[in-house]
């Protein structure tokens, strides 16, 4: 049904367009969107300047837009100022200061406090104004920013995203959004200076719950492909093969062909946090469990990476999980 396809031109691949899911892509922010509107029209805010947010912000100012940024540890704005960005002391006063505001925190609690808390986002937020959450949390609590974000008369929108620190530096996220509509479509210029696609799902939550579902088959790959790497190497093969081999197969994955030959290495820089990826399996477990679906798989690999915590790799990257395979087998070696 070539109808039902919808060409990204930043892609050149098929998307489909299903009957809950508008899947848009457009190529840059002056232009017209997909949604059917214009470049977007004001002030910019940005929370939350870790290793995701820093680019996506960047990109932003980059593409012309007046951002001004706010970030825990204050040292981490001066990059964007340098940049052109303008600096506010809190969370309220970003908002208050401009017309959309963007939030990139580490987790629930965090995402919960910048919004919600004392000088959060919502103090400073009033009607026609938007705040849209790009954090990975679940949907209670994206909800719960949500309710404290409308009840001030402005708009709210979730919009985790899917890819990693080089795509966010690349402009080439995929956002996952809900909530507002009217909001999504006003920000859809700027989605797509920081992402080549993006999703609209409709009520909050379904972003939130979308994000947690590819997190965890992410989560369940990396444990998978990290104990072949092992296997391979205790039965005489070369591993770097071993990610060669997989890189020409089926189960090729951008991720496998990224991390391995990092990994054989036992190098892990950053691009993921580990803690992130446990944090996101740990949520993604809530969610089964209230609908009482059980994932045995991602279970299993949860467990790992909270063993790989426990040795101190929260902070590397989440392919470091390889880590804590290595210490069961030394262990069960004793
Ligand atoms: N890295 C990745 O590949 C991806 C990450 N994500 C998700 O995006 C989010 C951000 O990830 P990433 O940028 O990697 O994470 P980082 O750990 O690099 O950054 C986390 C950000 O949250 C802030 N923060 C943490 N705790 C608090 C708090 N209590 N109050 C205020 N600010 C706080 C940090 O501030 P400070 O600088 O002061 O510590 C920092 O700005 C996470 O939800 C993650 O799961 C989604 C897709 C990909
Ligand atoms: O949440 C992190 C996702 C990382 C990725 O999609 O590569």
């Amino acid at each position: 049904m070539a109808a039902a396809f919808l060409l990204c031109p930043r892609l050149a691949l098929p998307l489909r367009r299903g009957s809950r899911l508008l899947v848009s892509c457009s190529a840059s922010a002056s232009s017209s969107d997909a949604a059917g509107g214009v470049g977007f029209q004001g002030k910019v805010g940005f929370l939350g300047l870790g290793i995701m947010g820093a680019p996506m912000a960047s990109n932003l100012i980059k593409a012309g837009y007046d951002v001004t940024v706010w970030n825990r540890t204050e040292s981490k704005c001066d990059p964007l100022l340098s940049l052109g960005a303008k600096f506010e002391s809190s969370p309220a006063g970003v908002a208050s200061s401009c017309d959309v505001t963007f939030a990139m925190l580490a987790d629930p609690e965090s995402a919960a406090e910048v919004a919600c808390g004392t000088n959060g986002a919502a103090e400073g937020m009033a009607p026609g104004k938007g705040y849209v959450d790009v954090s990975t949390v679940d949907d209670a609590t994206s909800k719960l920013i949500g309710k404290h974000i409308t009840r001030t008369g402005a708009s709210f929108l979730e919009a985790p995203v899917s890819g990693s620190k080089k795509p966010a530096e690349d402009g080439l996220l995929i956002f996952l959004t809900a909530g507002d509509e009217s909001l999504y479509k006003r920000v859809a210029p700027l989605l797509d200076v920081m992402g080549k696609s993006r999703f609209y799902l409709g009520d909050v939550g379904n972003g939130a719950t979308m994000k947690l579902v590819v997190n965890m088959v992410m989560g369940s790959m990396m444990v998978s492909f990290a104990e072949g790497l092992l296997l391979s190497e205790k039965v005489g093969l070369d591993p770097n093969t071993v990610v060669e081999v997989i890189s020409q197969g089926a189960i090729n994955a951008p991720m496998f062909s990224l991390k391995g030959p990092s990994m054989v290495k036992a190098a892990y820089p950053t691009a993921f946090p580990l803690k992130h990826q446990q944090k996101d399996l740990r949520l993604a477990l809530a969610l089964a469990e209230s609908v009482s679906q059980s994932i045995p798989t991602a279970a299993a690999a949860n467990e790992l990476y909270k063993v790989a915590k426990s040795l101190g790799l929260a902070d590397h990257d989440f392919s470091a999980v390889i880590e804590a395979l290595k210490a069961k087998v030394q262990s069960s070696q004793q």
